[in-house]
């Protein structure tokens, strides 16, 4: 049934990558509709349709696509490592290329078929300064002056990384959303809590800035492992249990490496009426 106010619906795909869920919209060939509103409306579990981000794909003059990150929050994120192995995935199945090149707000990425149906994406270099994670002031972005004394990570977005004995222990929901506000991080952070498995092995869970707490978070794998390798607790290739299962994180002299599974759930249209009732 189509609605005369406004004809065109808006087609849409869920993924994930371990849990961590999306929306994700091809806007290619056709006008960008997404807004930030939209981004809210459609973040919502009850109303809308749900999601941890929102991707948007877009042209780009340089790279095979462009991706923009909205969290539930309808803030923007400038990373979101699972959503883009999730859409690597989905245009390398749709041209059978093994690899791909994408923009998002932190430059060109580059993803590739890791084979067994995992998908790798290069994260890029970690922000280890100060100004890029970005903190309030200047300071040693491997012990923060907070409680815990967690590590500071940029990774084209803020990560906050605590070290703890036992990250079953730790209260994420508190020790998240508290963290998430700390005036220390001028654009609020993502916040994560790791535990020392073995010399290649993480436990990690997370808060996410926007979101709350996710199965799994690929820049926030990604921060930990980095920071764990700058703490001198483990190497530079690493495994990293989140709740929703295994990604492998391997920080090479050309960037950090994010591998892991990701699947297409299934696909729909937002209607005209939910499309109109945004205006
Ligand atoms: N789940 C994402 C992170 C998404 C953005 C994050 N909440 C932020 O606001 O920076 C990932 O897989 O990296």
């Amino acid at each position: 049934m189509t609605d005369a106010a406004s004809p065109q619906g808006l087609p849409f795909m869920k993924m994930h990558g371990l849990g961590n869920d999306f929306v994700v919209i091809d806007q290619r060939g056709r006008e960008n509709r997404v807004s930030a509103g939209l981004a809210r409306a459609l973040g919502d579990r009850h109303r809308g349709v749900g999601f941890d981000q929102l991707a948007v794909i877009e042209e780009d003059d340089e790279a095979d696509i462009r991706l923009t990150f909205y969290n539930s929050d309808g803030s923007i994120a400038g990373a979101c490592g699972n959503a883009t192995r999730c859409v690597s995935a989905h245009v390398m199945r749709e041209t059978g290329a093994e690899r791909l090149t994408l923009r998002t707000e932190r430059g060109l990425l580059l993803a590739e078929d890791a084979g067994d149906g995992l998908t790798r994406v290069n994260m890029g270099a970690p922000q280890l300064d100060w100004t890029e994670v970005p903190l309030a002031r200047a300071m040693d972005t491997l012990e923060l002056p907070l409680p815990g004394a967690p590590v500071a990570v940029g990774m084209g977005n803020p990560h906050c990384v605590f070290f703890v004995e036992d990250a079953e222990a730790v209260n994420v929901a508190a020790e998240g959303k508290r963290f998430e506000h700390d005036p220390l991080f001028p654009e609020r952070t993502n916040v994560e809590f790791a535990a020392l498995v073995a010399p290649d092995h993480l436990r990690m869970r997370v808060w996410e800035r926007g979101a709350g707490i996710t199965l799994a978070c690929g820049s926030g794998t990604c921060a930990t492992a980095v920071a764990a390798a700058r703490r001198g607790l483990t190497g530079r290739r690493v495994l990293v249990d989140v709740d929703g299962g295994r990604l492998e994180v391997d920080w090479r002299d050309d960037g950090v490496w994010l591998t892991g599974p990701t699947a297409h759930v299934f696909d729909g249209v937002l209607t005209p009426a939910f499309l109109a009732g945004l205006a």
